[in-house]
C-alpha cells in the first residue's frame, strides 16, 4: 500500500546541512501497524512528515520515492496530493493544537474538513456529531472550544478529524507522549479501532513497550538510517542489529529477572558530519575496521526481517 524507497532527507541550515535521514526503505501493508522507535533526533518525524511532502522548511527531500497506492507523492502535482492529505491520508501530532484552531468550535472545526473535501454542510455537521461518539465524547462537545477541553479530549478531537474520511493510511507522531497512561491507552485503543477498520498505521514513539504491545511491525532508526525492520515477533526473539538489542535491554518490564535497565553508552552523532561506515560504530561494543569504514547494505535476513549490519553479513559500500 505505502512503499518508501530510498528515501534521503536534508536540513539546510546557517551551521551546515544535517542529513537528518538517509537511505531510508520500508513498506507498509494493508491494515498494518508499522511503529518507528528509536533515540531522540534519529529522524523519526522527519520520515512522518515526508510521507505528505510536509518536512518543514530548511528541510529537504534530496532522494527517493513514497508510493502510494502506486503513485508517487512527492511528484505528484499540489492539487492532487491535497486531494489525498485528510481524505487518505491523515496526521495526528503529540501537540494536539498544531491541527487546531484555538478560537474556533472543534465541531466547525471537523465539519470544515469534511467540507473541504466536498460533503455539505447539514451532512458535515451530522458527521460531526457521528465523529465525536466514535471517539467517546458527548455530542455537545461540538459546540466547545479546545481551551474547555483537557489535553486528552482534544486529541480525541485531532483522531476525530482525522479519521473524517476512513483513511487509508494514519500517521501518528507520538500522539500520546503529553497524556497520561490512562488516556494514553484509550488513545491507543481508539487507533486500534480505526485499524481495525481497515486503515494502516505509521507510529511514532519514544516507548519501545508501547510499540511491542500494539503493533505489527517495528522499525527502529538510528541517526537518519533505519537499521531494522520486521515483524514484532522477530524482533523481539531474534534482534539483529546491536542497537535494536540495546533499545531492547534498556526496557525495563521485558528482563522483569534482572531488572537492571541498561542504558546506552555514549551518544547519537552530530548528523551535521555523521561518521563514517556504519552510523552506530563509535557505539558499538562488536565494531570492527569494516564497520569504522563501509556502510553496511540494508538486507533482507530472514523473510520479512531486514537490518543493516556488517554482522549479519550482505556487502557494504565505501
Ligand atoms: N527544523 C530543523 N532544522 C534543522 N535540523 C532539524 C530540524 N528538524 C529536525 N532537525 C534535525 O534532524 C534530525 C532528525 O530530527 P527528528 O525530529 O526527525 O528526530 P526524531 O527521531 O523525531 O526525534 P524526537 O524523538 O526527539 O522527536 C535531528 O538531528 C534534528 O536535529
Ligand atoms: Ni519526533
Amino acid at each position: 500500500m505505502l512503499e518508501v524507497k530510498n528515501l534521503g532527507i536534508h536540513y539546510f541550515t546557517l551551521n551546515g546541512v544535517v542529513r537528518a535521514v538517509e537511505g531510508v526503505s520500508f513498506s507498509i501493508d494493508k491494515k498494518e501497524w508499522v511503529t518507528f522507535v528509536g533515540e531522540s533526533g534519529s529522524g523519526k518525524s522527519t520520515v512522518a512528515h515526508a510521507i505528505l511532502n510536509v518536512v518543514p522548511s530548511p528541510g529537504r527531500i534530496v532522494s527517493g520515492e513514497i508510493i502510494f497506492e502506486g503513485k508517487n507523492l512527492l511528484t505528484l502535482e499540489k492539487e492532487a496530493l491535497k486531494e489525498i492529505r485528510g481524505r487518505e491520508i491523515s496526521m495526528v501530532f503529540q501537540d494536539p493544537m498544531t491541527s487546531l484552531d484555538p478560537l474556533r468550535k472543534v465541531g466547525d472545526q471537523i465539519a470544515e474538513v469534511l467540507m473541504e473535501h466536498g460533503v455539505g454542510n447539514d451532512e458535515a455537521y451530522e458527521r460531526a456529531r457521528e465523529l465525536l461518539e466514535k471517539v467517546n465524547l458527548p455530542a455537545d462537545r461540538i459546540n466547545s472550544y479546545p481551551h474547555q477541553l483537557s489535553g486528552g479530549q482534544r486529541q480525541r478531537i485531532s483522531i476525530a478529524m482525522a479519521m473524517a474520511f476512513n483513511p487509508k493510511l494514519l500517521i501518528a507522531d507520538e500522539p500520546t507522549t503529553a497524556l497520561d497512561v490512562i488516556v494514553q491507552d484509550s488513545i491507543m485503543d481508539l487507533i486500534d479501532e480505526l485499524k481495525a477498520e481497515g486503515t494502516s498505521i505509521f507510529f511514532v514513539t519514544h516507548d519501545i513497550s508501547l510499540a511491542i504491545e500494539r503493533s505489527d511491525k517495528i522499525a527502529v532508526m538510528y541517526a537518519g538510517k533505519l537499521v531494522e525492520f520486521g515483524n514484532v515477533e522477530s524482533i523481539l526473539e531474534n534482534p539483529l542489529h546491536p542497537y535494536t538489542k540495546a533499545l531492547l535491554e534498556s526496557v525495563p518490564d521485558l528482563w522483569s529477572e534482572s531488572k537492571e535497565i541498561k542504558s546506552i553508552p555514549g551518544y547519537p552523532p552530530d548528523l551535521r558530519n555523521p561518521p563514517g561506515g556504519c552510523r552506530f560504530h563509535p557505539r558499538c561494543p562488536f565494531a570492527d575496521e569494516r564497520c569504522r569504514k563501509m556502510e553496511p547494505a540494508y538486507i533482507e535476513y530472514e523473510k520479512g526481517h531486514f537490518v543493516a549490519c556488517h554482522l549479519r553479513g550482505g556487502v557494504g559500500s565505501e
